[in-house]
């Protein structure tokens, strides 16, 4: 069996509530799921039930208040700024919007560098690596000196997956990363994150509210309902013959934007580039 990457045990995460003496919001009420090396889990649920919430506690950036999050057996539940950063070239994100992901005064070679200053790599190697993670994500090697909004949606999305991949992580949290794009450019940047799966071995915590977009995908599917997972296994038992009468009633489900958490996922982007040493998007 392949190596135990995250470890996530009964994890809780309360979310302060402005006012007087209100008890904090629960999200997540001790939700536990394990990832192994090049392996794709699933996390889908409808809207609300914690899915971004269990990714943000692995990304270090919900209030985690019980539990633990232990990846390669040490647990980065809170870990302070610098050693955040060195967690970068293990753990790293692609986020749902690609048009806000990508800051749109610097060219794609800017934006794909910036990752490899955690590294210190030199600047010769390092433009040499952003070739090759154009031809990675399926991008010619002109595109390194043109801007984000030069590319369609798909495309800034093949570049937020070069730019995840540049430190070549073992694990990526990908939040809804195709929920943006259209139906027929949603299943080439999944073929695409299957591909690139193949080849590295990295592993994907992969976050939709669509259970087909995960079935497609995972190997294990987890499926949250009011901040606890209900559902846990196999992706084929899981998504083919639920057991869990809330898992039946999922694949009707239909999406509800929600203003309070588009505002959140911009600042959570904002902050995890600014750890990385980048400047923020367009936000
Ligand atoms: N910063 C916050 N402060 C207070 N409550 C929050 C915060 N972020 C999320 N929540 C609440 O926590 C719960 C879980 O939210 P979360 O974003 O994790 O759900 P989700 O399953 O990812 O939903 P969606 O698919 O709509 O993004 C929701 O009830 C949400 O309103």
């Amino acid at each position: 069996m392949s190596e135990l990457l995250l470890d996530v045990k009964d994890v809780v995460v309360e979310y302060p509530i402005k006012g007087f003496r209100k008890a904090p919001f629960k999200a997540l009420k001790g939700v536990s799921l394990d990832i192994r090396a090049g392996e794709t889990v699933g996390l889908v649920g409808e809207s609300g039930s914690g899915k971004t919430t269990l990714g943000r506690a692995v990304l270090g950036l919900a209030p985690v208040t019980g539990g633990s999050i232990l990846y390669k057996g040490a647990d980065i539940a809170h870990l302070g700024r610098r050693e955040r950063r060195a967690l970068s070239s293990e753990i790293q994100v692609v986020f749902q919007d690609p048009y806000t992901s990508l800051n749109p005064s610097l060219t794609i070679e800017q934006i794909l560098v910036e990752p490899l200053t955690v590294k210190n790599i030199a600047a010769k190697e390092a433009s040499r690596r952003v070739l090759s993670l154009l031809d990675q994500v399926g991008l010619p090697q002109s595109a390194a000196d043109r801007l984000p909004r030069e590319f369609s949606g798909g495309q800034r999305q093949r570049i937020a997956i070069a730019r995840a991949l540049a430190l070549e992580p073992r694990l990526i949290v990908c939040d809804e990363p195709v929920s943006a794009l259209d139906l027929s450019t949603q299943a080439r940047v999944m073929d695409l994150f299957k591909e690139i799966q193949e080849r590295t071995g990295v592993a994907y915590l992969f976050v939709s509210h669509d259970l087909a977009v995960v079935r497609n995908l995972s190997h294990r599917v987890a499926v949250m309902y009011h901040g606890e997972i209900v559902e846990w296994g196999d992706g084929d038992q899981v998504t083919a013959r639920p057991e869990h009468p809330y898992t039946q009633r999922l694949f009707l489900a239909a999406p509800v934007p929600d203003p309070v958490r588009q505002e959140q996922r911009r600042a959570d982007r904002e902050r995890l580039l600014a750890e990385q040493g980048q400047q923020a998007g367009a936000l």
